[in-house]
C-alpha cells in the first residue's frame, strides 16, 4: 500500500489516524506504532503499556477498531506489562501479551492472577528456549512440502546418533501435526507451576499446541491469541537440558513466525522444498524472513527429490548447483519420495525411510558452528 514504506507522508497520516483511535481510549501515552515489511507484506505493530482501562476483551475490540482504521494493512496489538518500547522490527521488550491473551493455553499460573507481575520472566531479547543448547528452525516457502516430517525424522536421527537430548516443538498453531504423527492424540501433558511438561516418545521430548487445546478452538484464534500461544510454547515449556531443539514452523509468514523470530535465538534455519518449476522461488521465499531477522540459513533439504532407487522424482527436477550457488544456499540433503518416510512415526523410533535423515543429522552436527560447541 505504501510501496515499500517510501510514502512517508501517507504513512504519517495513517499513523496519526491510528494514534487518534488509541487516544479515544486513553491508551495512547507511550504507544509505539510501527509499520514494517516482512516477506513483502506490510503490517503494523502497536505496542502499548498495560493500562487499567484495557482488559483482554477491550484489547481485542481495540485491535479490531485499529484494523478497520488501517484500511487493509493487518494490525497486531501487543499490550505489555512494562512501558511500551517494542517494535515490529526490533526484538520486543520482555513482555507478555495483553491480559486475556497472555495465557491463551489457560495454564494455571503460579500464585494466581494477583501475582501476575511475579510471573513475568525478565528475558533479555532473543534467548533460546530455556534449557536448549542449539535451536534449529525447519521452514519452507509453502505448505505441504514435508516440513513436519523432516523436522520429526531429523530429531529422531539426532537422538539415534546419541547427539544428546533432543526436543521437537511444533509451532503450527492452526495445523499441529505432532499428535497424529506420534500417535499421541488425546494425550495431555502435565502442567506444573505454570509450565508444561513435554511428552516423551520415540526418544524425544515433544510439545505441540495440539496437546493443549482442540483444533477447533485454536482455529478461532486471531493474531494476539496466536502470538500469546506461541510465546507460551517458546517460554513456558519445561524442556530440561536439551542439546538440540528442532522447531517445526508453520507455513507462511504469520504471527507465530513473528513471535518466534522476534524473541527466540535461533542457531540456524533449514529450508525445505520439493521439486517443482517454482522451487527456486519457494526456497527464496522460505529463506527471506529468516535472513531479514539475521538467522543463519544452514541449507536446503529437497524432499521427494527422487524415487527410493535414485531415479528421477515424478514431481520434476531438483534445483541445480548453479541455482543454489546463486541463492547463496547449500544443499544439505535430498530425501526420496518413499512410502517408508510417509508412514506414521508412532511412539517408537521408525526404521523404514529413516536412512537419509541419519545422513542429514550427521551433516548438520558436523557443521562448523555446531561441531565447535561440543
Ligand atoms: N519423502 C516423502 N515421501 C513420501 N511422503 C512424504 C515425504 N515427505 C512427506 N511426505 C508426506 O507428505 C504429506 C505432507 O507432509 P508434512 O505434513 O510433513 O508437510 P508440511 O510441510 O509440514 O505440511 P504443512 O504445511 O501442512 O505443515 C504427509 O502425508 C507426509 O507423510
Amino acid at each position: 500500500m505504501f510501496g515499500k514504506m517510501k510514502d512517508a507522508a501517507r504513512w504519517g497520516a495513517l499513523e496519526q489516524k491510528l494514534r487518534r483511535v488509541l487516544a479515544a481510549k486513553s491508551v495512547h501515552k507511550g504507544a509505539s506504532v510501527r509499520l514494517s515489511e516482512i516477506g513483502g507484506e506490510e503490517r503494523i505493530s502497536i505496542v502499548l503499556a498495560e493500562s487499567p482501562d484495557l482488559d483482554g476483551a477491550g484489547a481485542k475490540a481495540l485491535e479490531a477498531e485499529l484494523n478497520e482504521a488501517a484500511g487493509g494493512i493487518p494490525v497486531t496489538l501487543v499490550v505489555t506489562l512494562h512501558k511500551a518500547a517494542g517494535t515490529a522490527s526490533e526484538a520486543p521488550a520482555p513482555e507478555r501479551v495483553a491480559r486475556g491473551h497472555d495465557n491463551p493455553l489457560a495454564l494455571p499460573q503460579q500464585g494466581g492472577p494477583a501475582n501476575a507481575n511475579e510471573n513475568v520472566r525478565a528475558r533479555p531479547a532473543k534467548q533460546r528456549p530455556i534449557g536448549a543448547k542449539r535451536v534449529i528452525a525447519v521452514a519452507s516457502g509453502k505448505g505441504g512440502v514435508g516440513k513436519s516430517t523432516i523436522a520429526a525424522r531429523l530429531a529422531i536421527a539426532l537422538a539415534n546418533q546419541s547427539k544428546g537430548r533432543v526436543g521437537l516443538l511444533d509451532l503450527d498453531i492452526y495445523g499441529p501435526s505432532l499428535p497424529v504423527m506420534f500417535d499421541l492424540e488425546g494425550v495431555n501433558p502435565k502442567v506444573d507451576e505454570g509450565q508444561v511438561i513435554p511428552l516423551e516418545a520415540a526418544g524425544l521430548s515433544l510439545m505441540s499446541i495440539g496437546f493443549l487445546v482442540s483444533e477447533e478452538k485454536a482455529l478461532a484464534w486471531r493474531g494476539p491469541m496466536v502470538m500469546g500461544a506461541s510465546k507460551q510454547l517458546l517460554d513456558e515449556v519445561r524442556w530440561g537440558p536439551l542439546d538440540w531443539l528442532i522447531i517445526d514452523t508453520p507455513p507462511g509468514t504469520g504471527d507465530a513466525h513473528l513471535t518466534l523470530l522476534q524473541r527466540t535465538r535461533i542457531d540456524g534455519a533449514i529450508i525445505v522444498t520439493t521439486p517443482s518449476p517454482l522451487a527456486l522461488a519457494d526456497m527464496k521465499r522460505g529463506a527471506t524472513l529468516f535472513r531479514q531477522m539475521e538467522v543463519p540459513i544452514l541449507g536446503l533439504v529437497e524432499n521427494m527429490a527422487c524415487l527410493p532407487d535414485g531415479s528421477p522424482s515424478p514431481f520434476g527436477d531438483t534445483l541445480s548447483d548453479e541455482d543454489l550457488a546463486g541463492a547463496g544456499m547449500e544443499r544439505l540433503a535430498q530425501i526420496p519420495l518413499d512410502g517408508g518416510v510417509a508412514a506414521p512415526i508412532g511412539r517408537a523410533r521408525p526404521e523404514a525411510g529413516q536412512a537419509p535423515f541419519e545422513t542429514l543429522a550427521r551433516t548438520l552436527s558436523e557443521l562448523d558452528r555446531f561441531a565447535e560447541r561440543r
